[in-house]
């Protein structure tokens, strides 16, 4: 008798930077009010799932060792989700190969948790619509719905209300990956600290950033980026100064903690230029590891098997 094996599906998603990150007050529900433009980077992880006896969580890649294997992890809870929702099994083994830092303020987590609803949707023939994805995404955290969506895109609300951004041409990207993470929810409350003491400057609206993203110049737009979380990743991590100080030095339009941080993410005016800016940041010891990047890049998407390796 013949048995079919089932195939994996595999879905890639996305890391992003915050081009402009202006941080409202803390809101009841514990969250605060965002005005935020995201930016997909071609830095993205791998999710691959399969039917099995019982859910797994097997994570590859340099910083695999802190990523929970258990129903912790935002994949596996992203699974449960839709298989709780639509009276599938949840038992599939999850495998993530990491190319996005952990807890680095790029949004890792959240990628995985895109790519693994795509995942289920596929493995289980749901067909689900964009705004039932988008539903679960949201659910999962406030960064999950970009991940799904990419591209430039504004978000309001906690971040996960969006618009897409008309964004000309492709921007070239420096990250400086930090030796240690930071906490999301940490970062946050050390910016709420930094203002209940004083009044650290607050981002305008994004309006000038647009104009700048539809000319598609990055000289225009490096001067426009910005990211009320900054002053508390800096106040957290010292040390971010420095790194900041080392990239623009190195030949970078400009340079920014993306997100809750640590990574920071330098704008180059061409690929030839990232490529020495990030050299010369490997160089001066001022991060872990450099890698460059380019944006925008498609959202979560289901890879053809003809185009993956090894299986
Ligand atoms: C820093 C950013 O990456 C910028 O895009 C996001 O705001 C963080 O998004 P995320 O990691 O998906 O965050 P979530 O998992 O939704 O929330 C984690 C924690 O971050 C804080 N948080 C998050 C989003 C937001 N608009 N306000 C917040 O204060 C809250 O303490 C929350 O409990
Ligand atoms: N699949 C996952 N990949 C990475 N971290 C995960 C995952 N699932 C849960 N986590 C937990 O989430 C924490 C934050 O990891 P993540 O890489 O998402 O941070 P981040 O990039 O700073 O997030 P964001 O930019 O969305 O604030 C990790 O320390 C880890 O404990």
């Amino acid at each position: 008798m013949l048995t079919v094996v089932p195939r994996p599906v595999t879905v890639r998603a996305p890391s992003k930077v915050n081009l402009h990150l202006a941080v409202g007050d803390l809101r009841e529900d514990g969250f605060h009010e965002l005005e935020t433009v995201f930016q997909a980077l071609s830095l993205g992880d791998d999710v691959s799932i399969v039917p099995a006896p019982a859910t797994s969580v097997t994570v590859r890649g340099e910083d695999a060792a802190s990523v929970p294997t258990n129903s912790d992890n935002l994949a596996w809870r992203a699974i449960e989700m839709v298989a709780a929702a639509t009276g599938h099994s949840p038992d599939v083994a999850i495998t993530i190969d990491k190319g996005i830092p952990v807890a680095g303020g790029m949004a890792g987590g959240s990628a995985d948790a895109a790519a693994a609803l795509l995942a289920a949707d596929a493995l289980w023939n749901l067909e689900l619509t964009r705004a039932e994805l988008h539903s679960f995404a949201a659910r999962l955290g406030s960064d999950v719905p970009f991940a799904l969506t990419g591209g430039t895109a504004v978000g309001t609300g906690r971040g996960e209300k969006l618009l897409p951004v008309l964004s000309r041409n492709t921007f070239h990207w420096v990250l400086a990956l930090a030796k240690g993470g930071l906490s999301t929810p940490a970062v946050y409350r050390e910016l709420d600290e930094l203002r209940s003491k004083g009044s650290p400057p607050r981002l305008g609206d994004s309006k000038e950033l647009m104009l700048a993203l539809a000319s598609g110049d990055p000289t225009r737009v490096a001067p426009l980026l910005g990211n009320d979380l900054q002053a508390a990743a800096v106040s957290l991590q010292p040390d971010l100064r420095r790194t900041l100080r080392a990239g623009v030095t190195a030949g970078a339009l400009a340079g920014i903690v993306s997100g809750s941080g640590p990574t920071c993410a330098f704008l180059c005016s061409t690929a030839d230029a990232a490529v020495e800016v990030g050299a010369e940041l490997a160089g001066a010891g001022v991060c872990r590891t450099v890698r460059v990047a380019t944006g925008p890049v498609a959202g979560a998407r289901v890879v053809p098997r003809s185009s993956r390796g090894g299986n």
